[in-house]
């Protein structure tokens, strides 16, 4: 297959390594970003069918960056440079034949033998990255006690839990050297610098500003089978920006912990490097920005916003499903970051390609990084989760009720750590201890027999108004009285446990209000619940309300 590549396109596999298989994603290392645009702008295509034919099986790549690989060429290389004309007339040659399918005919750059074995006894299996911690049961991501070295110069460590490929291309020794040099990537304009060596757990100084919420950390994310991936790669972006997996994408369904990665990778950059410019958003906030922007006629602010910073962290893409000005928006803000080598990670609720919605250039683009998901915690992750959240908040409980609540909540985080919350507030108000009996009690009433019925906001509002004798206009408009607001905090509170609505999505429904008010409301309930006896009968009592309504359709 290489042979038959024009000499430029010869350089860039030559010079790139494949470095590991991990399920259906191969990924390859390249010595600059030049040689990761190219090949992921002209060669992804038949690189992946061609193993696509060997695996028999979807194979995507995905590129990473490793300076190290860099070489500078000899005089002999450097004698027979071509211009920057001939390589494009030699792309466009080469996209013609492989347009016609001859590009990559059966023999291949990736070898079946030597590279991706499935098996390899003498491969380094599931080789975690540097900085992340060990393959141990599920474990909080412990950070590194020593200042770490800064990443320029430093590999992108492959996420853990894959084969370790680094033989090379097999073929590729034996083909004659490339005639074209690699050519250098342009220097970005402005570098991020190593920042003063201060732990990643550190929540980052402005967190105001870059929106992140200090609890989401690397340090109090625990890993398991179930996410051990996406957390992996989401270290090695974090750092390496721009280098190790632009863009990297992560999807699964609600309450797994997408967020709360993205949230970590902006604490852990900002903590590596100084004074990086790192912009946490969901895609809602984006679009209702961008909206706002129109109207007031200040789109240059708005496009400096999200166009001058090294870090654009994006929850939610699925939400710009639809909405044609805002992907167009979204579209050259993508670009903009891309070309300029700034890091962009986004989240979903499904992969791109079931994003149907989105316009095909974006999904396209949204495809070239990396994408992985996080599934569903096995038990163990929960019951490890479950600790932390009970040590992080000092909760007690028995290890048996952390292992019936882990038991009985299997889908969502964000429930089982709402379970968890319910049973030790209830033991607080009623001065009784934690224990199975108690635990028992409290969750019959969270978790119903014979699976959930589907909850919406709406319901919950119309139950709730009706529960403290309010109007639905007066629950979801803007007064402020205080019989009002605690009303209208816990029907809050009920849509982020019992729906799986986004915060903006859930301040919508309650007259357009801010996601942050939602979020504030969530944790102002969640601390009454264990304070006031009120609140938590009048909370369980109008949770068992919701779901009986929803059973009955
Ligand atoms: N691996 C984990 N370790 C510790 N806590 C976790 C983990 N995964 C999720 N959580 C916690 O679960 C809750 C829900 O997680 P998060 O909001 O990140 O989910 P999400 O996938 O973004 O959901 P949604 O799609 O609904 O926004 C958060 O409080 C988060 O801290």
């Amino acid at each position: 297959m290489v042979a038959e590549l024009p000499p430029n396109q010869r350089a860039w596999l030559r010079d790139s390594e494949p470095l590991t298989l991990h399920g259906s994603t191969a990924i390859v290392e390249v010595p600059n970003d030049f040689t990761r645009n190219q090949i992921e702008g002209r060669l992804r295509g038949s690189l992946e069918k061609s193993l696509g034919e060997i695996f028999h099986k979807e194979i995507r790549i995905a590129v990473t960056v490793n300076p190290d690989l860099d070489v500078t060429p000899d005089p002999d290389t450097q004698a027979i440079l071509i211009s920057e004309r001939e390589i494009a007339a030699a792309d466009a040659a080469a996209a013609a034949a492989l347009q016609q399918q001859n590009a990559f005919p059966n023999q291949s750059a990736f070898p079946h033998q030597s590279v991706y074995p499935p098996s390899s006894p003498g491969l380094i299996s599931g080789v975690p990255p540097a900085n992340t911690p060990h393959e141990d049961a599920p474990a909080a991501y412990a950070p590194p006690q020593a200042p770490i070295a800064p990443p320029p110069a430093q590999q992108p460590a492959p996420p853990a839990g894959h084969e370790d490929v680094r033989p090379g291309y097999g073929d590729l020794s034996t083909n004659p050297p490339p005639q074209v040099a690699p050519v250098e990537e342009p220097v970005p304009p402005r570098p991020l610098v190593p920042g003063p060596p201060t732990r990643p757990s550190e929540p980052s100084h402005n967190v105001l500003e870059t929106r992140l919420n200090p609890k989401y950390t690397f340090e109090t994310f625990v890993i398991g089978s179930s996410n051990r991936f996406p957390h992996a790669a989401a270290v090695a972006v974090s750092e390496a920006p721009g280098k190790a997996y632009n863009p990297l994408l992560v999807y699964g369904e609600s309450g797994l912990g997408k967020t709360h990665l993205l949230h970590a990778i902006g604490h852990y950059v900002r903590s590596l490097y100084s004074g990086a410019k790192v912009r946490y958003v969901s895609s809602e906030e984006f679009t209702n920005e961008f909206i706002n922007a129109i109207r007031d006629d200040r789109q240059d602010r708005f496009k400096r916003r999200y166009r001058d910073v090294d870090v654009l962290l994006i929850d939610d893409i699925q939400f710009l499903e639809g909405k044609t000005q805002t992907q167009e928006e979204f579209f050259h803000t993508f670009n903009t970051l891309h070309n300029a080598n700034k890091q962009i990670v986004l989240t979903s609720d499904r992969p791109p390609k079931r994003l149907e919605a989105l316009e095909d250039r974006l999904r396209n683009r949204f495809e070239w990084g990396l994408i992985t998901d996080v599934q569903p915690p096995d038990i163990e992750t929960r019951i490890a989760i479950l600790r932390k959240k009970a040590a992080m908040e000092r909760l007690t409980a028995p290890p048996d009720v952390l292992e019936f609540i882990a038991s009985k909540i299997q889908t969502n985080i964000r429930e089982l750590e709402g379970a968890l919350i319910r049973v030790t507030a209830f033991a607080n108000l009623n001065r009784q201890d934690v224990d199975l009996t108690l635990a028992e009690i409290v969750l019959k009433d969270l978790i119903p027999e014979g699976g959930e019925p589907e909850i919406t906001a709406g319901l919950i509002i119309a139950q709730t108004a009706a529960y403290f004798g309010l109007s639905i206009d007066e629950l979801t408009g803007p007064s402020r009285g205080r019989h009002l607001v605690m009303a209208r905090q816990i029907a809050m509170y009920l849509c982020r446990e019992l729906t799986e609505d986004s915060l903006p999505k859930i301040g919508k429904h309650f007259g357009g209000r801010d996601h942050t008010t939602v979020m504030y409301a969530e944790r102002k309930i969640n601390q009454l619940l264990a304070e006031r006896r009120a609140v938590f009968n009048q909370v369980s009592e109008l949770t068992n309300r919701v779901k009986m309504q929803a059973r009955q359709g």
